[in-house]
This record gives structure tokens, sequence and C-alpha cells, in this order.
């Protein structure tokens, strides 16, 4: 919302005029934000006693910035920056997690954390919000680096985090290995075992099984229930995947199974175009060895790397899954040109606003991440479960859950979105809509606090 395109709702108008003057430079956050202050008006017209929690919501509760000083190979001391944005405790421990990437900011941190405060919320379970992460790059230090990285990052977080308190968890830049050693020096540093603390650990200490493939999966679980209320599925459809790490990996293999064709997928070096099918198995180990798509490419006969982006390709489901910002106007328009149905974002943000706008014109479904991605969070806080029963459930029971987790949240987000908004396909009013419910119903219980 520029200025000339402020909320109507005096109270609306008043918060976005704060969120821009407190940190006029968080463009991301900002951009978050407002489409969340679009999508309640409404709600506060049935709800007017939710309307003093707007304000409060947009406000961090907590910000924790911090030093992490580490030895590497050649024994130069570096410093990097850490974040912790503790959201929203409204229904739960913090919940959200750690991203390790050069672009990690402030901005980019209070972005995601806000995000996952609805996210969250719409998983149904009781969870609060929270994100963090450091401005490293991962894949430039040895394994000795990172584990000395991962133990000063957690040295500092060790005063913040806890089963009742915050609760991270892997993101980009960080899996099971990283959060192993996070947890490794916090049980340490606290003395005692407490591994309902960190979520996405190894199996060996206490990680839920099928924690790894949740996004993935949920992405397509959501996807799918999409594609239901089109009176399409995804046998036979030819799907354009991008990235190639965790939650990329394990979307395409849950299309395949589905059915679908990935005909196109990506990582930070380029993409790739195989349209008989990418072979996902083959693509993970070369991706284990280090290696790129391109890599790939060059070991299959009928598949073609570029440098251009995957969402040029002709294809009939999008689900980005590799980072913010991979669909721009350019990419929607040609999605909307090869007359794609849907699209779901498996990443955080993938979409601009820009490109959701010529989605929407162009009557191309479309899933937003608060709710299409939320299969991981939700898999977490069953390892938190897991964790304070000290019981382990098998790969089957969480993927039932996990599935009946994601069709509830997309008929939460359906029915907001007919109720609120008077287009029951209008999936990213009603996510907004249907997490803003939740959390203000708790924000209001708990009184001002
Ligand atoms: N891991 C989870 O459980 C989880 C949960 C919810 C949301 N997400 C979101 O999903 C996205 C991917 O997370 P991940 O855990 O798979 O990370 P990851 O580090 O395992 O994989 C990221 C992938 O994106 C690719 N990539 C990075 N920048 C790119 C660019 N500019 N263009 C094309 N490809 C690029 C990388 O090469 C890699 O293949 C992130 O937005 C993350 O916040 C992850």
């Amino acid at each position: 919302m520029a200025r000339g395109d402020e909320p109507e709702n005096a109270v609306l108008r008043e918060v976005w005029r704060d969120v821009l003057r407190r940190d006029p430079h968080q463009e991301f956050f900002h951009s978050d934000v407002r489409g969340v202050l679009r999508s309640i008006g409404p709600v506060l017209v049935e709800h007017p006693e939710y309307t003093d929690v707007v304000g409060r919501l947009c406000e961090p509760e907590r910000v924790i910035v911090f030093r992490i000083p580490w030895v590497d190979d050649s024994g130069r001391v570096r410093v990097n920056r850490g974040f912790r944005v503790q959201f929203n405790s409204a229904l739960g421990p913090y919940k959200g997690g750690t991203r390790f990437a050069p672009s990690v900011d402030l901005d980019v941190v209070k972005f995601l954390g806000f995000e996952q405060v609805f996210k969250n919320a719409l998983t149904g379970q009781d969870i609060g919000g929270g994100k963090g992460g450091a401005d490293v790059d991962p894949k430039a230090l040895s394994a000795g680096e990172l584990m000395r990285f991962c133990q000063s990052f957690a040295t500092e977080m060790a005063g913040h985090a806890g089963a009742a308190v915050d609760v991270p968890a892997g993101d980009m830049g960080v899996g099971s290995r990283e959060i192993g050693w996070i947890y490794g020096q916090y049980q340490r540093l606290i003395g005692y075992h407490e591994p309902g603390a960190f979520t996405g650990k190894p199996a060996v200490l206490g990680g839920s099984a099928l924690r790894p493939e949740a996004t993935g999966y949920g992405t397509v679980y959501f996807t799918r229930r999409m594609l239901d209320d089109q009176g399409r599925d995804l046998d036979g459809a030819r799907v354009v995947v991008s990235g190639s790490g965790s939650v990329a990996l394990h979307a395409m293999a849950k299309v395949i199974d589905s059915g679908g064709t990935v005909v196109g997928c990506s990582d930070s070096r380029g993409s790739v175009s195989e349209p008989d099918g990418v072979d996902v198995d083959l693509l993970r180990e070369i991706k284990g060895q280090g290696g790129s798509v391109a890599d790939y490419a060059e070991k299959r006969s009928g598949a073609t790397a570029s440098q251009g982006s995957p969402f040029t390709l002709e294809c009939d489901v999008a689900l980005p899954c590799a980072t913010q910002n991979e669909i721009g106007p350019d990419e929607a328009r040609a999605l909307v040109d090869h007359g794609c149905w849907a699209v779901a974002e498996g990443a955080n943000g993938p979409v601009t606003p820009e490109a959701r706008e010529i989605l929407r014109e162009g009557g191309v479904g479309f899933g937003p991440g608060k709710a299409a991605n939320a299969g991981g969070v939700a898999v977490s806080a069953l390892e938190m479960q897991q964790a304070a029963g000290r019981e382990r459930w098998s790969a089957e029971d969480v993927d039932a859950q996990l599935s009946t987790i994601m069709s509830d949240a997309y008929d939460r987000v359906r029915e907001a979105a007919d109720r609120y908004h008077g287009d029951p396909g209008d999936l990213e009013n009603g996510a907004n809509a249907a997490g803003f419910l939740r959390v203000a119903e708790a924000m209001t219980s708990l009184g001002v606090v």
C-alpha cells in the first residue's frame, strides 16, 4: 500500500502508518503486513472486538540480534550476525525455522516471522510464530567450520530457546545435521535433555519421521485439494517445481507419486527442462554430491539446461519451492499464457504481489505459502508432541496426520475466503483472514499483554 492506497478502516490505517514509520526500509515485512491488513478489513466488520489486537499483532513481541564469533580453518576469527524474532506467542511457544543465507537480515526474518504467526495458526495446532537465522553462506564453510558456527549460534540462542518458550527448526541452509549440532551445544549448556526445544533433529536424537519430507509433501496435499475444487487432479499433470533442496525434492517425489510429471526444476545456478520427467533420485544424488541441476542435465539425454526461469516452461501446475521473489510479472504472464491451472507456494514469498495480481486476473489458482507450505511446521509440532510424550510415531502415522492437517487448513482457508471475501477460491485473503481469527481470539482472551 503506497500512501495513497491506505486501508479505509481508521485503526488499520494507523497501524500501517506506524509500521512504515518504525521501520521504513523493511520492504519484505511491509509487503506481508500490507497483504494481511487488506484481508482483515471485512473480518473486523463482523468482529469489531478484534480491532485492538491489530497494532500488537504487527509488532514482534521480541527481537534478538546477536554476534556470532567463530574461528575458520585457517585460524582466522570471523563474525556473523544472528537473529531471532519472537513474533507472537498467543497460541503457544514461538515456533519457526532458522535460515542460514547471505541474504538474511532483520527485514527478511521479520517477514518470515510474521508469515509464521498465520501459518502456525492455520495448522490448528497450539504454536506461536517466530523465525531466526544468520547472514552466513553455509556452502562456503567446511563441515568443521559449520559445526563451530552452529555451536556459537546455539550458545547465544540458549538463553532464549526452550520447549515451552521458543522452539527453532531448520530452514534454508539448515538441515537435520545443523539442528543436531545446535541442539548438542544447547543441551551441553543447559545440562539436561530437552528434545522438545528444537525440531528437525536427526531421527536418532528424536527427530520425527517424515519431518524432512513434510513441507514438500504438505504442499502437494494442499495442491491436490485446490485442483479437486477445479475438477482436476495431478494425475497426468505437467508440473514445474523450482529449487532442488529439501522442500523441492520431496514435493517432486510426491508429485510423481500422485501421477504427475515434473517437467522442470532449478537451483541457484540455473534451471532444467525435461518434458519426459525429471529423475528425482538422480537429481537428489547429484545435489547431495554438491552438483548443480546443469550437472544433472548433462547426464540426461532429454534434459536441457538454461540460465532462465523454470516458470517460463509450459506446465499445468507450478510449485515454487526455492526462495522469495522467484515468480515476478514476466513469469506470471508466461504461466497465464501457458494455461497453468494452479500455483502453490512451497517456498516463503516466492510470488511477488504484482505476479499474484496477474495470476488472479488470469484465472490461475493461487495457494499462498502461509497455508500451502505449513506441512513442515505442522510435523515439527508433532515432533514436539512426541518429545513431550517420549514417543516415536511411524512415518505412516505422521503422514496420515499431515494429510489431515493440510486438508483441514485448506477447508479453514476456503471457508474464510468465501465468508469474508465472497470468493472461496481467493485463498490468499482466506489464509490471512482465517489465521487472524485464531490468533486474534487467543490474544483477546489473554488480555492486553
Ligand atoms: N524446510 C522446510 O521445512 C520449510 C518449511 C516451510 C517453508 N520453507 C521454505 O521453502 C524454501 C526452500 O527451503 P528449503 O528448506 O528447501 O531450503 P534448501 O536450502 O534445502 O533449498 C533451497 C533450494 O533453493 C535453491 N535456490 C536458492 N536461491 C535460488 C534462486 N535465486 N533461484 C533458484 N533456486 C534457488 C537452492 O539451490 C536450493 O536448491 C524457503 O523459502 C523456505 O523458507 C521451508
